[in-house]
């Protein structure tokens, strides 16, 4: 991670960065998710739509989810996409088709290695389903890894465009590694798109010049770059309920609302960890409205006034949360239960900060042994509740 630089983004400059990689889709309507995000509790007095009257990040968000979710309702682009590993992969004693499975098997063992409760729950999913989950996985983290990892100093704009070149070659069928390869078979069985992953090396350039969020609306957009994607890629694999009456796009909404609310939780948890790196992802505006500033952060003392701030990021973050759950029952039986237990896991790292007193400049919350045991079975029983018989009218927003 570079050091403290001070790079404020215009939404203007976003919007413009962000349409120029995908097509419009019907008419920019404002979600529903997104208006009822947008409140005011005394503390958060945020509206994007009052703040930014043209384009709010969240209405960008959702032209990208309708995208998503129109991909996935098609199908038809996987067909013309004709990614034929077998013939591309070389062949040295094993079959092109033992390779392929090796480089599953890799990824499966990165994500064990990394993620061992998602691994965990992978392992109830079909095996196809499983390993394109593992695929998605590990490029994700290899992504990550490229700003926050070992090597983080020395990665530059350039490294991340030439990260993005080799993602639009495994798009393409054109693997430069095992992992590659995994990710390249899992992209060309099932309707993933490249926008989501495009998005994601977006979020780690910004993460390379931004270190402060003027409002809740730069960091929406920094949430979606690095999380929300992460639900958006992860869908068409995980695949929708046969049974759901839920529209595409009100699943994808709770995709994407699930990797906000986690995101949200990680930049709670980590605000001392973060500090310490020059770095404050907590909007701007919202810490100068409750009376604190980016000192009051660096010197770390929880106060009345930082108790009622944390109150109501804390709040938000649960809101993303509910509104990931609503999309839970609507996804593929076999992907109910991993999804359960980690939006479980991950929701009580917000009540773990408050069982801190607030304090998430020196100790970093976290949810014990037995929390985590007694939230697997309770995702369980979730999990067996299929999807809502709501009718698509009721459901669809
Ligand atoms: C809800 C529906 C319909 C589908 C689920 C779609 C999915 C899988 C969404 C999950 C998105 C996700 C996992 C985002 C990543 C968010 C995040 C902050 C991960 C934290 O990663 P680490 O930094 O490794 O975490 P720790 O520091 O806690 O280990």
């Amino acid at each position: 991670m570079s050091g403290v630089l001070l790079w404020v983004v215009s939404p203007k400059e976003n919007a413009n960065s962000l349409l120029s990689l995908m097509p419009r889709i019907g008419s920019p309507r404002r979600s529903k998710l997104c208006s009822r995000l947008t409140f005011s509790t005394g503390v958060l007095a945020y509206s994007g739509a009052v703040a930014h009257p043209a384009r709010s990040s969240e209405e960008m968000v959702y032209e990208v989810v309708l995208k998503q979710a129109a991909l996935v309702r098609e199908q038809s682009r996987v067909k013309e996409r004709a990614l034929d590993l077998d013939e591309r992969i070389e062949t040295d004693g094993l079959t092109n088709w033992d390779l392929l499975n090796q480089a599953y098997d890799r990824c499966g063992e990165v994500c064990a290695e990394y993620a061992k409760t998602f691994y965990l729950g992978t392992l109830l999913m079909t095996p196809e389903r499983r390993r394109a989950v593992w695929a998605i996985y590990v490029w994700c983290r290899r992504t990550d890894e490229l700003v926050d990892g070992p090597n983080a100093s020395y990665i530059t704009p350039k490294a991340l465009d030439r990260w993005e070149k080799r993602l639009t070659d495994l798009f393409e069928g054109r693997p430069y590694d095992m992992y590659d390869a995994a990710l390249s078979d899992t992209v060309s069985k099932y309707p993933v798109d490249i926008q989501p992953f495009k998005d994601m090396v977006e979020g780690m350039r910004l993460d390379l010049r931004k270190s402060r969020y003027q409002n809740f609306d730069e960091l929406y957009l920094y949430c979606y770059y690095v999380a929300g994607t992460v639900g958006l890629m992860s869908v068409p694999v995980m695949g929708i309920s046969p049974e759901s009456k839920a529209s595409t796009e009100t699943v994808y909404n709770a995709a994407l609302a699930l990797g906000i609310a986690n995101q949200l939780t990680n930049i709670l948890r980590d605000v001392g960890e973060d500090a310490r790196r020059g770095r404050v992802y907590l909007p701007q505006d919202e810490l100068a409205q409750a009376g604190l500033s980016d000192d009051d952060i660096f010197r770390g003392k929880v106060t009345d006034k930082w108790k009622m701030f944390m109150k109501g990021q804390i709040k938000r973050a649960r809101m993303f949360f509910d509104e990931a759950e609503k999309g839970v029952s609507e996804l593929n039986s076999a992907s109910r239960w991993p999804v359960w237990a980690s939006l479980l896991l991950y929701r009580q790292i917000l009540d773990a900060i408050e069982a801190n007193g607030y304090d998430n400049f020196t100790k970093r919350a976290y949810v014990g042994k037995a929390k985590k045991l007694v939230s697997l079975p309770v995702a369980y029983g979730k999990a067996v509740i299929g999807p809502s018989k709501l009718t698509k009218q009721l459901v669809s927003r």
